[in-house]
């Protein structure tokens, strides 16, 4: 059977990472049940939308001796609707809900090899890498989130004998579905713009999508949007919507708050487009491209520079132009935060910001303070994980006794806020004064003074749950109850989809003039960021100083070596994860020796004291491989302590 050079690929691929067609017996990689769980509860914005269009699939395909079938963006399958009859002879080879068939581990196969080629295909029969799968055909597609990153993979897979020409059309428009469903609700409130070469293909499942922030950047785009108006993904969060359709962001909105006719509108390449705004706020752009040449790409457009930028923010969000509207730079969860803090804002209600090392939890928490009603007031925080017992309790209720007294930080915060940084650090005897203060509403008086009430805003933040904290017997439950009115999970920047927006925002703050290059974006946008805003806020400034006076751009060279080895390790999985183990081709089969377990990994990155690149060292893996093991063993946290060692 002569290879297509897909194939080819491929099959190459699946030597590498030492598999041979009739190696693998029964003991292929499996999620366990807690592992499962854990993946299916990351995953729940695409299992929720997906299962719909799984039944969907399965309604066209009953009978047909088939299963469809719903893997992460590692292959992981995360659920499965399928015929009875072919489902347990498909759950023989592992086509199940739990399996990974990543290519590494199962060879070409239609999911794996479509994750691969990022591209919807279809493998029949012997096809497969593996002997033991070619009794299937099967058909499957890549989903993208409205970031331009791949989620997950959509499949049918059904006995070779019942291949249909049909299948994969069908696969790759469900998979379409499912991706407008993503869009429509991560940018349910922001502007949307819609395109088509035909004004019927507007909602169809061949339209452009596309998403800008509140400030005119392009937040989101699906394919068809990418490929009409000939972008690439790392364009996402690099381009403004004015250089793309020749129209300001004040005339877009104006046109989204009036219900119009479709408008005619030439943007600065030709192409022509219409416009129309309907009553949801939405915009429905439909596009028809005129003779612009196949190479005649359109060029990313300059950032604007930092005065333009906030002189325009001020004009586009009056009244909302204050320290919280930093964090709503267009990705979904944190403008619903963000939301949620303004309606908040100046209500006595206890509030508690959960997230990642470095994800922003003190920024936020600063930012509530001065966009709220208590701004004029001090603003005071106490690190709990870094003072002993004594000096926590003098620096929270003073040294009332002593001449002069110490007021302490209840105190000197009255009428402002006070942050309580790692709260569960706090001492339990400690705890139990600081609820008595709480319950009382008032201050232990100070000699010579009156009594007075409390008058403080809290704000508490830590890296991990509070209610784990109360499970675990860290935090007292009353306590926990009195603080959290409101608790808030600030988004891993690896989860976030305004990277580009962030990197602006954070150059600008280090008060640089250089912007990321759109090619680095990408690769940014993979890399899992272990400290978060910390860690990018960190390698941008060590960036902009390696920049030549005449540069503007930062680019790969100019990052910190640390972190260009790392991208350049994560641009070379999982293969690269293969060779540190298998020692390349020709090496035992995967079934003998696999990737180390996360059981494995932890007692390594404890051996190692937590040091990652150390660990990552002695088990011949990479750096991210091993913060992925941590973060399905559920010891992310604990990592993210030393993840910049
Ligand atoms: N909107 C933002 N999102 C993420 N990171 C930000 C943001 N704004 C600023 N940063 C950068 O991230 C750094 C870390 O932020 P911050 O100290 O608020 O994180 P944290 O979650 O409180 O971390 P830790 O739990 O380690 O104390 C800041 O100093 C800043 O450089």
């Amino acid at each position: 059977m002569p290879l297509t050079p897909l194939l080819q690929r491929s099959w190459q691929r699946s030597q590498e990472a030492g598999l041979t067609p009739a190696g693998l017996g029964s003991a292929g990689p499996h999620a366990s049940a807690v592992q499962l769980a854990r993946a299916r509860d990351r995953h729940h914005e695409l299992i929720a939308h997906a299962r719909p269009v799984l039944e969907f699939l399965f309604e066209q395909t009953r009978g047909t001796d088939s299963v469809v079938l719903l893997a992460d963006a590692q292959g992981m399958l995360l659920d499965a609707i399928g015929d009875t009859g072919f489902s347990q002879r498909a759950a023989r080879v592992a086509l199940r809900p739990g399996a990974i068939w990543h290519e590494q581990w199962r060879g070409t196969n239609a999911i794996g090899t479509c994750l691969a080629e990022e591209q919807a295909l279809v493998i029949h029969g012997d096809e497969h890498y593996l002997d033991r799968n070619g009794f299937l055909t099967c058909a499957a597609s890549p989903i993208v989130d409205p970031a331009g990153r791949i989620i997950g993979a959509l499949d049918i897979s059904s006995d070779h004998r019942q291949a249909h020409r049909h299948t994969l059309g069908l696969v790759r428009s469900a998979a379409r579905m499912i991706e407008q469903r993503l869009f429509e609700t991560r940018h349910a409130q922001g502007l949307r713009l819609r395109f088509h070469s035909r004004p019927e293909g507007i909602a169809s499942l061949t339209e452009g999508l596309m998403a800008l922030s509140d400030d005119g950047w392009v937040i989101g785009a699906n394919a068809a949007a990418l490929s009409m108006l000939k972008l690439e993904r790392g364009h996402i969060g690099a381009l403004r919507a004015d250089s793309l359709f020749g129209l300001d962001l004040r005339s877009i909105e104006a046109m989204a708050r009036t219900p119009a006719e479709p408008r005619a509108l030439r943007c600065p390449d030709g192409t022509m487009l219409w416009l129309r705004v309907d009553r949801s706020h939405s915009i429905e752009v439909m596009a028809r491209r005129t003779d612009r040449q196949p190479d005649d790409a359109l060029p990313p457009s300059p950032s604007p520079s930092s005065s333009d930028r906030s002189a325009q923010t001020t004009q586009d969000r009056p009244g909302q132009d204050d320290a919280l509207s930093g964090f709503a730079l267009g990705d979904p969860t944190l403008r619903q935060i963000v939301g949620r803090l303004r309606r908040l804002s100046g209500a006595p209600v206890g509030l508690v910001l959960q997230g990642e090392s470095g994800s922003g939890k003190s920024a936020l928490a600063q930012a509530v303070h001065r966009s709220g009603p208590r701004r004029d007031g001090p603003l005071r925080t106490l690190h709990c994980a870094s003072l002993d017992a004594d000096l926590l309790d003098d620096t929270l209720f003073g040294r009332p006794l002593e001449r002069p007294p110490a007021p302490g930080l209840l105190r000197s915060a009255r009428g402002g806020t006070l942050v309580l940084d790692e709260v569960a650090d706090l001492p339990l005897p400690l705890q139990a004064r600081l609820l008595r203060a709480l319950q009382d509403d008032m201050l232990a008086p100070l000699p010579g003074e009156p009594a007075q009430p409390l008058d403080v805003a809290l704000i508490c933040t830590s890296r991990r749950r509070l209610i784990d904290e109360v499970a675990c017997g860290r935090l007292r439950e009353d306590l926990y109850y009195r603080l959290n009115g409101l608790t808030l999970m600030l988004p891993p920047l690896r989860e976030r989809s305004d990277l580009a927006a962030l990197c602006r925002q954070l150059l600008d703050a280090a008060g640089s003039a250089a912007a990321v290059h759109p090619d680095l974006l990408e690769p940014l946008a993979h890399y899992p960021w272990p400290g978060n805003g910390r860690q990018l806020a960190n390698a941008l400034r060590a960036a902009s100083v390696q920049l030549e006076p005449h540069e503007r751009m930062i680019r790969l060279e100019h990052l910190p070596d640390d972190l260009r080895e790392e991208l350049a390790t994560l641009a070379q999985q999982p293969m690269q994860d293969l060779k540190g183990i298998k020692g390349g081709l020709g090496g035992p089969g995967r079934a003998e020796r696999a990737l180390p377990d996360a059981a494995e990994v932890a007692r390594t990155v404890a051996a190692c004291k937590g040091n990652l690149s150390e660990a990552a060292r002695r088990l011949g893996i990479s750096r991210n491989t091993v913060y992925r093991r941590l973060r399905e063993a559920g010891e992310g946290t604990a990592a993210d302590d030393s993840a910049s060692r």
